[in-house]
């Protein structure tokens, strides 16, 4: 996603092979100036949902489950699956994930049991692993 923060990490890589750690800093603060928390602006965001109906969209790798070496065990945490399952309570949730969808079931469905969770997959374009299955880009459950 565009939108993805830079990761720190990467950020000190970098600093290892020349880019000073203000450089990183500066990156880092910019992206937060575009994309700013939506925490930091809560009561902003409750204001303007007043009378509307809130949906939550969740993104899968990197924000319920770590990013891990090995895509097939990107788990959800015990912590966050209860966070979620809690947030669904209230609101509609969904789950958008450049995986393949049936992986993402098989993540959300049927290991973590997430089965009120709403979920779509654009077949794992960053795995390369897009097959020709005759079906449009995004599949919606
Ligand atoms: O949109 P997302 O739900 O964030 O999916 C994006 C890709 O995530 C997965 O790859 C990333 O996470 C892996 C597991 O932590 C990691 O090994 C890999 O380096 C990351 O790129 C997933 O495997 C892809 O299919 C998704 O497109």
């Amino acid at each position: 996603m565009m939108s993805s923060s830079p990761h720190r990490k990467k950020i000190l890589k970098e600093v290892n092979i020349g880019v000073s750690s203000d450089d990183a800093d500066v990156t880092y603060l910019s992206w937060e100036i575009k994309y700013p928390s939506a925490l930091n602006s809560f009561q902003q965001i409750m204001r303007q949902a007043r009378n509307k109906q809130i949906v939550i969209f969740l993104d899968y790798d990197g924000t319920l489950s770590p990013i891990v070496d090995d895509p097939d065990r990107a788990f959800i945490s015990n912590e966050m699956h209860s966070a979620v399952r809690n947030v669904a309570k209230y609101f509609p949730t969904a789950i958008i994930s450049g995986r393949r969808r049936d992986k993402l079931t098989f993540l959300v469905y049927e290991l973590a049991g997430l089965t009120e969770l709403y979920h779509a997959g654009s077949h794992g374009g960053v795995d390369q692993e897009i097959e020709d299955e005759g079906n449009e880009d995004l599949d919606f459950t």
